[in-house]
């Protein structure tokens, strides 16, 4: 299976060039210049040269506060640029995986979202990645959207290095206590957009393996403890950690709003596609562990 990934440095599309070979795929990174999702004019052509089985959508416009001040940008890639990589993807008739978002819905739900629930952004990145959703849905039907959450990996940006990096510097940290979701490893979610590839592949003429699907690690938790959970194992390999002071979504102001539950219910991707991320506690070990070997070797070059 040849996997065409739009993105490459981002943490899901790194993910999925690490852990393609292991499931027998290869993937080819396609990113800024030669791809801009912002620009979708060349989109259709630079996908069919490059020819594939099946595209995944892992770029987007993912700075939830600076999003608030670059709607049209963030429309842009989110919404626009996610449709014209599908309009790509029925030309070249193959499936696509669009990534999207928890942060589609408002948070005041008092159970995990399921699919067919009401969505209702509350800020402007939430908005575009439902853009982006409609925009998928309406130029094919051969398509999986995977909303994830909370996503972690020893790439890019995220919060399990914003914790680690904020311990070298501080004793204690105020992290909001009531937002829940699921933090979830971009290797984990690298392994269920293979397998959902792999069944739209193997079985074209089942479309209920097509459509929206929630996919997080397994359980829950609020930033707070999410945060306790990072320290608690950095400091049990060694590395740093600070104390949590839990603290209200009030007592530590965004431009964004972001949900106040985050929660996905993952029953329907289990069902359809036998895929269950694992415990989001067990998939944090390796990456805590990674950050801090990487962390170790830059002092001992130094
Ligand atoms: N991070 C999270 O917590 C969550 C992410 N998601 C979704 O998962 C997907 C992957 O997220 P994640 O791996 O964290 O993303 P990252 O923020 O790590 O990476 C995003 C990538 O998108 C690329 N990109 C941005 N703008 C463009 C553009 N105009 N054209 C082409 N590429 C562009 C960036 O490229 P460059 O390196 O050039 O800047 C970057 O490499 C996204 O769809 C995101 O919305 C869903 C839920 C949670
Ligand atoms: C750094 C920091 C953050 N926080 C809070 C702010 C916020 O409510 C929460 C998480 O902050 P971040 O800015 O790291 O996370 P954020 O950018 O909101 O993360 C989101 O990214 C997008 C792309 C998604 O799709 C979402 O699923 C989600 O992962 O933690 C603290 O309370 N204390 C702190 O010291």
């Amino acid at each position: 299976m040849r996997i065409i990934v739009i993105g490459k440095e981002g943490q899901v599309a790194r993910a999925l060039a690490e852990r393609a070979p292991g499931h027998g795929a290869t993937t080819v990174l396609l990113a800024r210049p030669l791809l801009d999702l912002a620009d979708p004019s060349g989109i259709e052509d630079i996908l069919s040269e490059t020819g594939g089985d099946v595209i995944v959508n892992a770029a987007a416009y993912t700075a939830v506060d600076q999003a608030e001040a670059e709607p049209e940008l963030a429309d842009a890639i989110n919404g626009i640029g996610a449709g014209a990589v599908a309009g790509a993807a029925a030309a070249m008739n193959v499936p696509m995986i669009q990534l999207s978002t928890d942060y589609v819905f408002d948070g005041t739900a008092t159970r995990p979202y399921r699919e067919d629930d009401e969505t209702h952004p509350l800020g402007v990145y939430g908005r575009s990645k439902l853009l982006g959703e409609e925009a998928v849905a309406a130029e094919m039907a051969n398509y999986a959207i995977l909303r994830t959450a909370w996503v972690y990996s020893p790439f890019g940006k995220n919060f399990v290095k914003t914790m680690l990096r904020l311990a070298r510097e501080r004793d204690e940290l105020g992290v909001v206590a009531d937002q829940v979701g699921a933090p979830t490893s971009a290797f984990d979610i690298a392994d269920g957009v293979i397998a959902v590839a792999r069944n739209l592949i193997a079985r074209p003429e089942d479309k209920g393996l097509r459509g929206i699907f929630h996919m997080t690690g397994t359980g829950s938790a609020n930033w707070a403890e999410f945060a306790s959970e990072i320290f608690a194992q950095s400091a049990q390999l060694g590395g740093p950690s600070a104390r949590v002071r839990p603290i209200k979504t009030s007592d530590y102001p965004t431009p964004a709003r972001r949900p106040a539950n985050s929660q996905l219910d993952c029953t329907k991707l289990a069902r359809v596609h036998g895929i269950r991320l694992p415990p989001w506690r067990a998939s944090l070990e390796p990456c805590v562990k990674r950050l801090l070997d990487e962390a170790h070797a830059q002092e001992t070059h130094r």
